[in-house]
Order: C-alpha cells, then sequence, then structure tokens
C-alpha cells in the first residue's frame, strides 16, 4: 500500500505537486496518468525518498521511505532507464545492490531470468539497447521480491514485443497481491494494462478512480483523459481551471 498525504513541492516559483493526496491498493495495476511537467515523476521520487516535499508526507506499508528497515525487500522502483554504472556488467550491478540490500545472493540470477537477460548478464550493462537497460531497472526494482514497485513510462522506447512483455509482468505481480504504481503516457496501453487511474494536472489531482468508470464517460478513455486534463494542460494554453474538486470513485 502506498499512501501520499498532502504531498507539496516546489521548486523556486514553480509548483511541480500541490496538496496531493491519494492511495495505492495492493492487487492491482494503478496507472498514474497526466499531461507532460504534471508532475508524476517528482511525486513518485517523494514516494522513494529521492525528493524532500514541502508539505505532506509519502508513506509505503505505512513508513516514510527514509524509516523502512529494507528498502529494497519493501518497495522497487524503475524511475530511469540506464540507472546503472556503464562499465559494469548487469550481474555486477545487481550482485552490488543485493549485497547492500541484505538479498541473498542467488536471487540475483533469478531476477536475470525473469526479465530475459541470463544470457547477456555479463556483458557491460553501457552496451544495452534501450529495451535491455529497462529490462534490467526492472530487475533491480524485483530484486529484494519487494510488495509495493513503482514503473515510471516502464515502455519508454520499446518495441511491441516489449510492450506486450511489460503489460504482462505488470498484471502477474498484481494478480500475485503486490501493490503496482505505473506511469505512461501511452493511453491505450493504460486502458489494457491498469485497473485503476491516478490522473494528475498542475501537479493537483483530477481523478482517483477505476478505468472502467472514466472510459464509460466518453467514447475512449482517450477522450475522457483530454476530458479531465484538458484545462490543466497549460503548454496548450488553455488557463489553468484546476480549482475544481478532484473526482473519486469507489473502488
Ligand atoms: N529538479 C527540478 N528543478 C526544477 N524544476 C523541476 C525539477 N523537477 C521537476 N521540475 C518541474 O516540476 C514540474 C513537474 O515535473 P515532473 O517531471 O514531475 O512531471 P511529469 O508529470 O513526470 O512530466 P513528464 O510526463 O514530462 O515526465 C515541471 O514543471 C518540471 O519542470
Amino acid at each position: 500500500m502506498i499512501e501520499v498525504q498532502g504531498l507539496t513541492k516546489r521548486y523556486g516559483p514553480t509548483t511541480a505537486v500541490e496538496a496531493l493526496s491519494f492511495e495505492v491498493r495492493p492487487g492491482a495495476v494503478t496507472g498514474f496518468l497526466g499531461p507532460n511537467g504534471s508532475g508524476k515523476s517528482t511525486t513518485m521520487r517523494m514516494i522513494m525518498g529521492l525528493d524532500r516535499p514541502d508539505a505532506g508526507q509519502a508513506l509505503i506499508s505505512g513508513r516514510p521511505y527514509g524509516e523502512l528497515r529494507w528498502p529494497l525487500r519493501e518497495v522497487g522502483a524503475l524511475l530511469e532507464a540506464r540507472a546503472f554504472h556503464p562499465g559494469r556488467s548487469a550481474r555486477a550491478h545487481l550482485s552490488a545492490l543485493a549485497a547492500g540490500g541484505g538479498i541473498r545472493s542467488a536471487r540475483v540470477d533469478e531476477v536475470l531470468a525473469a526479465v530475459g537477460l541470463s544470457d547477456v548478464a555479463g556483458r557491460r550493462a553501457g552496451t544495452y539497447s534501450l529495451g535491455m537497460a529497462q529490462r534490467l531497472g526492472i530487475a533491480a526494482a524485483l530484486l529484494g521480491d519487494p510488495g509495493v514497485l513503482l514503473f515510471d513510462e516502464p515502455v519508454n522506447g520499446l518495441d511491441p514485443e516489449g510492450v506486450r512483455w511489460i503489460r504482462e509482468l505488470m498484471k502477474s505481480l498484481a494478480a500475485e497481491g503486490r501493490t503496482v504504481l505505473l506511469s505512461s503516457h501511452l493511453i491505450g496501453e493504460m486502458a489494457l494494462t491498469a485497473d485503476h487511474l491516478v490522473v494528475i494536472g498542475q501537479g493537483r489531482l483530477l481523478a482517483d478512480t477505476s478505468v472502467r468508470e472514466l472510459t464509460a464517460r466518453g467514447r475512449s478513455l482517450e477522450e475522457a483523459f483530454f476530458a479531465l486534463t484538458g484545462a490543466s494542460t497549460a503548454y496548450r494554453g488553455a488557463g489553468s481551471g484546476v480549482d475544481a474538486a478532484p473526482e473519486r470513485n469507489d473502488r
């Protein structure tokens, strides 16, 4: 379970995230949607303790990230592709993470197999394609077998086979009872993958509802998304207009 409570983050004059509250529950894939610059990555970074909120808090299984005794065993995240030393092999990268996180070393080969990198595990990770780098990032997220997982744009740059692989992986992780928060710009993909959606615009909550309910509002999930976010897409010059109360629906 992830609990985001009144989270606020400012960068100088820019308010990246403002009084944002939502919960991400186990056993489902929760999609995290919003236009460019709406605050998705900033929110995920604050959940992972990488950015300090100006107000509010984010809890993982009831605690802030910094208070987790064995963080890698509680939460895994893919926040940036290529977050590894390019000169190290995938196996060496994962082994170092396992050693630092109190994770048995045999787990490294298990996650390499799970993401399909066993045959190239000895190669320098800097030589990996984008798809392979994403798989390595996912292997790192899965290393501690955590109950909570965050993925920021995991299908970016992947080929159709890779996109389908991610979709099935997200669903199977949720089916195992894990909490899965997934951001993506690909709304059609989100319609196929997510059960629940948290939609934000200009750092504020716009909707917290099921995919089914949101899709039923328009001809497609994409149309419903545009109707919801149109007023908060600053680069279209449509004004700020996000004062309306967010829409919440029981799951
Ligand atoms: N380190 C930073 N310094 C200054 N401004 C920042 C920083 N990080 C994010 N921002 C600003 O905060 C806002 C939210 O950015 P964020 O990257 O969280 O959005 P996002 O929803 O993840 O966007 P995208 O979909 O484009 O990845 C943007 O206006 C961005 O320019």
